[in-house]
């Protein structure tokens, strides 16, 4: 697979222009992709995820110019996630959404070239391997996404907590904080069934450390709740141009004969 980004990608209207790395380590197990529901293959190894999230690890919401970050204290196992296709224990360390300028499109993953308005990533650490997550997100098992489809209809009440927060982080470098968010709120009612690839993270520095989990099971927030979303600006407050924060996902990668796993047949 071609080890250098197509340079065009980069500057597409759809996508944030970025400063980042126009070659990315190894290039070929780079994310977001398409998921081909009918290539994924069963795998009865594939166990139940084991989330343990406690809400008093919850510390700030920060606008970081990419997304809004919830972030977690990660400097103890308390919010932890095991079993799914890992082998270790892996530490939450934050969570943030991607997302369009219309209901439309704004998922990193799609389900058979199907986009959502939304994607949900809980971003978690190898603990038992690493004792940092700059260390972590260097290797090969270092981290865990779980991603989570959103789609619009009733509102959520849990996101609501956090959609309140929101225009207090307008602009990029604010952050206030946030505490007692149980992440778990997020999570659809089925965490069983999910697949899982071998892939990196999709923002720079698209490190190749990244165990893929998308959950098969969509979560639904109202039309108002993302309109909120599109409120943040990827801008600084001391910058003129203000510029909307929409359409911060990456466009998909090829999957150089990766083999995508499901936990349900
Ligand atoms: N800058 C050089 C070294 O940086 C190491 C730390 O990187 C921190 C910034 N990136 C992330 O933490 C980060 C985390 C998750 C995702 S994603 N969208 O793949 O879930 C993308 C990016
Ligand atoms: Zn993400």
């Amino acid at each position: 697979c071609s080890k250098v980004q197509e340079a065009g990608e980069y500057n597409t209207k759809m996508h944030p222009m970025w400063q980042g790395p126009l070659v990315v380590p190894g290039g070929d197990r780079q994310s977001p992709i398409d998921i081909v529901v009918r290539k994924s293959v069963f795998d009865s190894e594939l166990k139940p995820l084991l989330t343990n999230y406690d809400p008093r690890t919850c510390q700030q919401i920060w606008n970081n110019g990419y997304s809004f970050l919830v972030e977690y204290d990660d400097t103890a196992d308390k919010s932890t996630l095991e079993g799914g296709p890992l082998q270790d224990k892996f530490r939450l360390c934050q969570f943030h959404f991607h997302w369009g300028e219309s209901n439309a499109w704004g998922s990193e993953h799609t389900l058979d070239r199907r986009l959502f308005p939304a994607e949900l990533h809980l971003v978690h650490w190898n603990s038992n391997k690493y004792s940092l997550f700059e260390e972590a997100v260097m290797e090969e098992n270092g981290l865990a996404v779980i991603g989570v489809f959103l789609k619009v209809g009733k509102r959520h009440e849990g996101l609501q907590k956090l959609v309140d927060a929101l225009p207090a982080i307008r602009h990029k470098g604010s952050v206030v904080e946030f505490t007692k968010f149980d992440p778990a709120c997020l999570l659809p009612t089925n965490t069983d069934d999910y697949w899982t690839y071998h892939g990196s993270l999709t923002t720079p520095p698209l490190t190749e450390s990244v165990t893929w989990i998308v959950m098969k099971q969509h979560i639904e927030v109202s039309h108002d709740q993302l309109a909120v979303f599109r409120s943040l600006l990827f801008t600084s407050a001391e910058e003129e141009i203000q510029r909307s924060m929409v359409n911060n996902f990456r466009v998909q990668q090829p999957l150089c004969g990766r083999t995508v796993r499901s936990s349900f047949s």
